[in-house]
């Protein structure tokens, strides 16, 4: 893969909640193309650093430039037509309950594509295809679907508009080991399919092991390397060394091993 063509570059990002400092200064580049993981300890700021670049938290300073255009300068209008080449899926789907699985994945493509509703859901039954979910899950509520299936149709909705670049908050968390890791495939083969690029923000060693081409760590307000894994999970630093080397991240790279080995 070509990694030389960055799409996204944050410099000097930095963002306070009152005297709490989150992010200090912090640069990240994203390139075309990648699936790059972000991980870091609980409170190290990983999802406002995912708030930030798709405009839901304004930095305190900093700048965040993305398919050429300084985001934080652009008027809103301009700035909105940039977000709409993002996808989100947030840690909890944050679907709404009150629609239906295809009335959710519909909503952006008449919100903000205005499209007819026909149209909308037209659009919306080959994303939910694309998702990995059975044609009958459109009609149902997400109080219905399992886990699974509520981050499929999240991913859905995400996938809505089309987008160029795709952010994930913990896809895999509180799906079991074997969801969790289809999920993980199919992040693969719509990335692969659809050339997208992936921000993904996760706990989750297999999913880093499997899936991404780079993985950023943060840590102490900004990333502290963000690299292949081979050169991140060896980096000279005490939470990188609990994280990659505990027993959870000694049999998630061993499951790696062996699934290159078997394939
Ligand atoms: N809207 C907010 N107001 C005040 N503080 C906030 C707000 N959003 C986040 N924070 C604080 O910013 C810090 C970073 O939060 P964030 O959710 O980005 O962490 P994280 O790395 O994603 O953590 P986790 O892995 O536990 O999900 C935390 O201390 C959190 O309490």
């Amino acid at each position: 893969m070509a990694r030389t063509q960055t799409i996204a570059q944050v410099r000097g990002l930095t963002n306070q909640f009152g005297s709490h400092v989150v992010h200090d200064a912090l640069d990240l580049d994203i390139y075309q193309g990648e699936i790059l993981g972000v991980v870091g300890g609980s409170g190290t700021g990983k999802s406002v650093l995912l708030r930030s670049i798709v405009g839901l938290q304004r930095p305190a300073s900093g700048s965040i430039h993305i398919f050429g255009e300084d985001l934080l300068a652009l008027p809103p209008e301009r700035r909105s037509h940039i977000e709409k080449r993002f996808g989100v899926l947030f840690q909890r789907g944050a679907l709404f309950s009150s629609l239906t699985v295809i009335e959710n994945v519909a909503f952006p493509l008449i919100e903000q594509a205005g499209l007819s509703r026909a149209d909308a859901e037209e659009i919306a039954r080959v994303k939910i295809a694309l998702a990995g979910l059975p044609p009958n899950a459109a009609t149902q509520y997400p109080s219905s679907l399992s886990g699974g299936m509520v981050k499929r149709a999240a991913l859905a909705r995400a996938l809505a508009l089309d987008p160029d670049l795709l952010f994930l908050d913990e896809p895999t968390a509180g799906l079991d080991p074997i969801g969790a890791g289809a999920f993980d495939q199919l992040i693969l083969t719509l990335r692969d399919a659809l050339g997208l690029t992936v921000f993904l923000v996760t706990h989750d060693l297999d999913t880093l092991y499997t899936i991404c081409d780079r993985v950023a760590v943060l840590s102490r307000k900004r990333v502290m390397v963000a690299d292949k894994l081979s050169v991140v999970e060896n980096y000279d630093d005490a939470w990188v060394r609990e994280y990659f080397h505990g027993p959870r991240g000694r049999s998630a790279q061993q499951a790696s091993e062996s699934s290159r080995r078997n394939s």
